[in-house]
């Protein structure tokens, strides 16, 4: 007959500490602790410990209950005033680099009007699972978990969501089962209109990368972008310039299609960091069609996605 000593010996070796034992006749009360264990590690060890109580002798009845401390998870958004600009691509890119770093970072497309990331991703058609209507996010090659309107609904359906089901997705995104993901890089809809002042005033980021193309127009709407996180109290870690200098794949030579330099000048006017140039690349738009975003590789258009994440690294240190 199995005593309580002999279920904690039994179930040491495969809960790694994690499991507080009680024994009340025939019946197994197990408490296993899963902070930050990703869903299918959670199973796995919740499986082991059952089957492991469950082979003692005068062990009829196994009861598992999971817990988990609540941790501190910061969301980073990436906006743009006006649509185009690249924010996908960026925010994309950035979540990856981040993760290159060391972070366990989930990726969220809030872009209801063009939800790009399961393309951006390679994980198109992949549909997110829910567990007790509790979504789990999309694991993808890149070493971030992600989670898309675009999965959300069925592919190629127009999303003409009004305000407030918009905002019940992303809830339902966001509060999605995430496990030790620490940080959440929220790509938001291009704009500054009220969907977008509700996601951010209810979803409190902690901080927002604003991205821009080099010319005063974009700028323009930049800068309302900006007004707009200034007014919901959210800290703006900086202004990326994308789609900055061509270099033509035959001649070698470096154009400005959409000018150079704007948005490290207007970010000076602004008094908010300059963070990155990334140059208008045909290997970034290809490759982003491809599903194989650039800073998951080491070539030359890497590199400023790089710059880009050492910044934001930093930023989020302090
Ligand atoms: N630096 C770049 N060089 C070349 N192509 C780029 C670059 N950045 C983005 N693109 C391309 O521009 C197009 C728009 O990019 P993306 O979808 O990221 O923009 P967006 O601002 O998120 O757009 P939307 O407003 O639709 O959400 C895509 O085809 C993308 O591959």
């Amino acid at each position: 007959m199995t005593d309580p000593q002999d279920l904690s010996a039994a179930l040491a070796p495969v809960s790694a500490g994690r499991a507080t034992v009680r024994l009340e006749g025939g019946r197994a009360n197990v408490v296993l602790d899963v902070t930050g264990l990703a869903p299918e590690t959670r199973d796995a060890l919740e499986a082991e410990v059952r089957s492991a109580a469950a082979a003692l002798p005068g062990v009829a009845e196994v009861r598992i209950l999971l817990t988990s401390e609540r941790r501190t998870r910061r969301i980073l958004a990436v906006a743009s005033g006006k649509g185009g600009v690249g924010k996908s691509t960026v925010a994309a890119n950035l979540a990856i680099a981040l993760a290159r770093r060391g972070l366990r970072v989930g990726l969220v497309d809030a872009d209801i009007y063009g939800p790009s990331q399961p393309k951006l991703l390679g994980v198109e058609g992949v549909k997110p699972q829910a567990r007790d209507k509790v979504l789990l996010p999309i694991e993808t090659p890149f070493g971030l978990r992600m989670l898309s309107m675009g999965g959300l609904v069925a592919e190629g359906q127009a999303i003409a969501w009004r305000g407030p089901m918009a905002g019940g997705a992303l809830g339902q995104m966001v509060d999605a089962d995430w496990g030790d993901t620490e940080l959440l890089v929220l790509d938001l809809p291009p704009g500054t209109g009220d969907v977008q002042l509700t996601m951010i005033q209810k979803h409190k980021p902690a901080g927002a990368v604003i991205v821009s193309t080099p010319q005063d127009l974009a700028l323009i709407d930049a800068t309302r972008a900006i007004d707009l996180f200034n007014k919901a109290g959210v800290p703006i870690v900086g202004l990326v310039e994308n789609m900055a200098g061509y270099c033509c794949p035959h001649c070698g030579g470096v154009s400005d299609p959409f000018g150079s330099g704007g948005a490290e000048k207007a970010a000076g006017a602004l008094g908010i960091p300059f963070l990155a140039r990334i140059p208008l690349a045909m290997e970034i738009r290809a490759a982003s069609d491809a599903g194989t975003p650039p800073a998951a590789g080491d070539t030359d258009s890497s590199g400023s996605f790089v710059t880009l994440a050492d910044s934001v690294y930093e930023w989020l240190k302090r």
